[in-house]
C-alpha cells in the first residue's frame, strides 16, 4: 500500500493517447481529449487529497501546432473553457496555478484567462498546479539563456559565475517550490520523453502506463506511485 511519508513532493505527467482512445470507440478527436479533461480533474482531486505539492501536466507542447487547425482550435478552445469551469473549485480546493509554455501564440481570450488564473490563485497555499501549454523542453532552456545573456551583457553577473541554479532561476519552472519532478509519469504506451521538461528531469523517477490517458485513474495512479515508493534513489552516489 502507499505510505503518506514516501508521497513524492512534484509529480508531473504526459498526458497521452487522448485521440487513439478515441479512434478505438470510433469517437472524434475531440471527444478524446474532452474525455482526457475529465482524467486531468480526477487526477487533480487525488492529488490534493494525498498531500502532493506539485502537480505538473503537459498539456499542448510547442510541436503540437502541426496538429489540423480543426484540432488545435478544438484543444484552444476546451483550456479556456476547462480553466473557466475550475476557477471556483482552484478557490475552494486552495490550488495555486501556474501557466508555463510561450503564451505569445495562443489565442488573446486564453491568454486574458490564464493571467487571471495566475492572479486570482496566486496566494493559495493547496496543490501547485503547474499546466505547460506551449511549453518544450528547449524552448525553456532557450529563453533562459536568453535571459542569462541579457544579464551577463547588462554587466549584472560574468560568464564564470554562471552555475547550475542560476539556469534553475531562470527556467520557467521556477516559479515552483519544488522544480524538479520526482516522478513523471507518461500514458499510452510511449517510452519517450517528447521534449517535455529536459534539465528538471535529471534525477526524476520514469514510470510508463499502457492506458491510454482518459483511461488513467485512481487505480493507475495508484501502481505508479507504488512503484514509485520502491524506488531506491541514488543520485548518482552510492558506489
Ligand atoms: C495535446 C495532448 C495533451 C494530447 C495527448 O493525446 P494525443 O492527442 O497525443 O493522442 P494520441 O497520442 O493518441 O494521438
Ligand atoms: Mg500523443
Amino acid at each position: 500500500g502507499l505510505r503518506r511519508e514516501l508521497m513524492p513532493e512534484h509529480v508531473a505527467v504526459i498526458m497521452d493517447g487522448n485521440r487513439r482512445w478515441a479512434r478505438m470507440r470510433g469517437l472524434p478527436s475531440g471527444s478524446g481529449y474532452e474525455a482526457g479533461i475529465r482524467a486531468f480533474r480526477v487526477l487533480v482531486e487525488l492529488c490534493c487529497k494525498w498531500g502532493i505539492r506539485v502537480l505538473t501536466v503537459f498539456a499542448f507542447s510547442s510541436d503540437n501546432w502541426v496538429r489540423p487547425k480543426m484540432e488545435v482550435d478544438f484543444l484552444m478552445n476546451l483550456f479556456e473553457k476547462g480553466i473557466k469551469a475550475e476557477l471556483d473549485n482552484f478557490m475552494r480546493e486552495d490550488i495555486k496555478v501556474s501557466i508555463i509554455g510561450d503564451p505569445s501564440k495562443l489565442p488573446t481570450s486564453l491568454q486574458r484567462l490564464i493571467a487571471r488564473v495566475e492572479k486570482n490563485t496566486k496566494h493559495n497555499t493547496g496543490l501547485h498546479l503547474v499546466v505547460a501549454v506551449n511549453y518544450s523542453g528547449k524552448y525553456d532552456i532557450v529563453q533562459a539563456c536568453q535571459s542569462i545573456a541579457q544579464k551577463v551583457k547588462d554587466g549584472l553577473i560574468e560568464p564564470e559565475e554562471i552555475n547550475e541554479s542560476s539556469i534553475e532561476q531562470e527556467l520557467e519552472t521556477n516559479c515552483a517550490e519544488y522544480p524538479y519532478p520526482d516522478l513523471l509519469i507518461r500514458t499510452s504506451g510511449e517510452l519517450r520523453v517528447s521534449n517535455f521538461f529536459l534539465w528538471q528531469l535529471a534525477y526524476t523517477e520514469l514510470f510508463f502506463s499502457k492506458s491510454h490517458w482518459p483511461d488513467f485513474g485512481e487505480a493507475d495512479f495508484v501502481e505508479a506511485l507504488v512503484s514509485f515508493q520502491q524506488r531506491q534513489r541514488r543520485y548518482g552516489g552510492y558506489k
